[in-house]
This record gives structure tokens, C-alpha cells and sequence, in this order.
């Protein structure tokens, strides 16, 4: 088993009465990105939450190669960008940015490469309650990737990001992961999104969640960004859709 796959055995969560997740078991393949896609409410930020290790299962556990989510976190191997970016208000662009790095222990050395990936370029100097929904959520991204983690838990990262830039982050981020062997997780309520960035689409079951279909892309021979015109994206992109309306 390589250090960063990601076992979720059996786990269980509820909150008060509402049982969240029922009995999950999953393994997230070490290098791969998986796309998380499930009716609204069905638990798919809690799963992320959970593999953080901001909220605990109730029951089963869950594993990163050896360790707890919560020793990953501590010695900076995982990071997210969650759909509420929470950056900190009286710091810059730039050093919310390298605020990532430093909580990792790692080198703060590469913030103005990723503020040029973001596009906000010409914005470092800016607090945050000077920017757009979108720009912060993109100064999110951008402090998600400085610590170049083992493990990366997108939540809904884009939704507030305009269309050309959500397309530019589409063409750009996932050769950065592939190159890291990040394990990513990606939440979306795009269908699209979900075949375009991932290795591996898994659509939940309305609450509590469980896996209803698991549905490996194999778009990505040649490194570049699929056709989402090509028929075997179609294809895919309609499982998926199907999936989800079973789902629903
Ligand atoms: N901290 C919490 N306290 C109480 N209930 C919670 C908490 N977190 C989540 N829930 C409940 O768990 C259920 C699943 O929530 P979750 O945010 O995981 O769903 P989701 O699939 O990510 O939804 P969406 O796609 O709408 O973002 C919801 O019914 C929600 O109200």
C-alpha cells in the first residue's frame, strides 16, 4: 500500500437524528483525482470533513496510508479548498497564500507563480474583503497548492468562479496534480467538471450517503485535457447523469 491511498472502512456518521453517512467503504487510490458527485444534502462535505479530520466518523475509521487524517494534516500532507473560502481578513493576498506553506513547514517560495495560476495577478497586496466571492475562492486554491500536500480536498472550489477562469483552472490544475501524484478529492455538482478533471467518478445515494456507482475515467493518455465534444466524454458524462438521476 503506497503512503497516501486513502481507506475509508466502514464508516458511519450522524448528526443528532440525521444519519449522514452509512457504512462507507472506500479506498481513494493514492495519485488518483476522484470526483465525489450526489444529490444536494446526501453527505459528500462531510466525507471530505471527515478524511480532514475536522469531523470524526462515529463509527468505522479512516486511514492515509498509515495514519490518522488528523496526523496527516499535522505535518502539512493535506490540504482543501472548501466552497466558504476562510481567509484570514487582515492578511494580503499573498500572505494568506503563504500562510499555507507556513502552517505546512514547508517553503514559501513559489506564491507569486501561484498567483499568477489563479489570475490574480495585480491583486496580492488586496485583503480579502477587497476582492470578489470568486477571487477568494480562487486565493483558496492558490493557498491549497503552496504546500504541495499528499492529499488535496476540493469542496465545490470553482462555484463562484467566473466561466473563463474556472476553464483556465480546468486546463491547468490537474497537469500540476498529475505531476505531484496528489491525491485529490473533488467535490461538483458538474457533471462536466467531474469527467474532465477526474480519474474516477463516484456518485452517492441521497443521505445517508453510500456509493451507487463507481465509474472510472480513463480520458487522460495523453496528459492533455479531454474533448468534451469526443464521444467517449459524452459517454461518460452520461453515466454519470444517469447515475445521478437513479440517485435522485
Ligand atoms: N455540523 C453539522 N451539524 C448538523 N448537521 C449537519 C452538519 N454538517 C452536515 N449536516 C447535515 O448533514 C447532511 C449532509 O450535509 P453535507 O454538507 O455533507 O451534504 P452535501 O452533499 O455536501 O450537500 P451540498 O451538495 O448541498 O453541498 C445535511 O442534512 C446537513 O444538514
Amino acid at each position: 500500500m503506497t503512503r497516501a491511498d486513502i481507506h475509508c472502512d466502514n464508516i458511519q456518521k450522524s448528526f443528532g437524528a440525521v444519519e449522514t453517512v452509512s457504512q462507507l467503504s472506500i479506498v481513494f487510490k493514492s495519485g488518483q483525482t476522484t470526483a465525489l458527485v450526489g444529490p444536494s444534502g446526501c453527505g459528500k462535505s462531510t466525507i471530505l470533513r471527515m478524511i480532514a479530520g475536522l469531523e470524526t466518523p462515529d463509527t468505522g475509521s479512516i486511514r492515509i496510508g498509515q495514519e490518522t487524517p488528523r496526523q496527516v494534516a499535522r505535518r502539512g500532507g493535506l490540504s482543501m479548498a472548501f466552497q466558504d473560502p476562510s481567509l484570514l481578513p487582515w492578511r494580503s493576498v499573498r500572505s494568506n497564500i503563504a500562510l499555507g506553506a507556513e502552517l505546512a513547514r514547508k517553503p514559501v517560495d513559489r506564491v507569486d507563480e501561484l498567483i499568477d495560476l489563479v489570475g490574480l495577478v495585480g491583486f496580492s497586496d488586496h485583503r480579502p474583503a477587497e476582492l470578489s466571492g470568486g477571487m477568494r475562492q480562487r486565493a483558496a486554491i492558490a493557498r491549497s497548492l503552496i504546500s504541495a500536500p499528499d492529499v488535496l480536498l476540493l469542496d465545490e472550489p470553482f462555484g463562484a468562479v467566473d466561466a473563463i477562469t474556472r476553464r483556465r483552472l480546468n486546463r491547468d490544475l490537474p497537469p500540476l496534480w498529475r505531476e505531484r501524484k496528489t491525491t485529490t478529492l473533488l467535490v461538483t455538482h458538474s457533471v462536466e467538471e467531474a469527467v474532465l478533471l477526474s480519474d474516477r467518478v463516484i456518485v452517492l445515494c441521497p443521505r445517508p450517503a453510500r456509493v451507487l456507482a463507481d465509474i472510472p475515467v480513463d480520458l487522460h493518455h495523453n496528459r492533455a485535457l479531454p474533448e468534451t465534444n469526443a464521444p467517449a466524454f459524452r459517454d461518460l458524462a452520461m453515466r454519470v447523469l444517469t447515475a445521478l438521476e437513479e440517485a435522485a
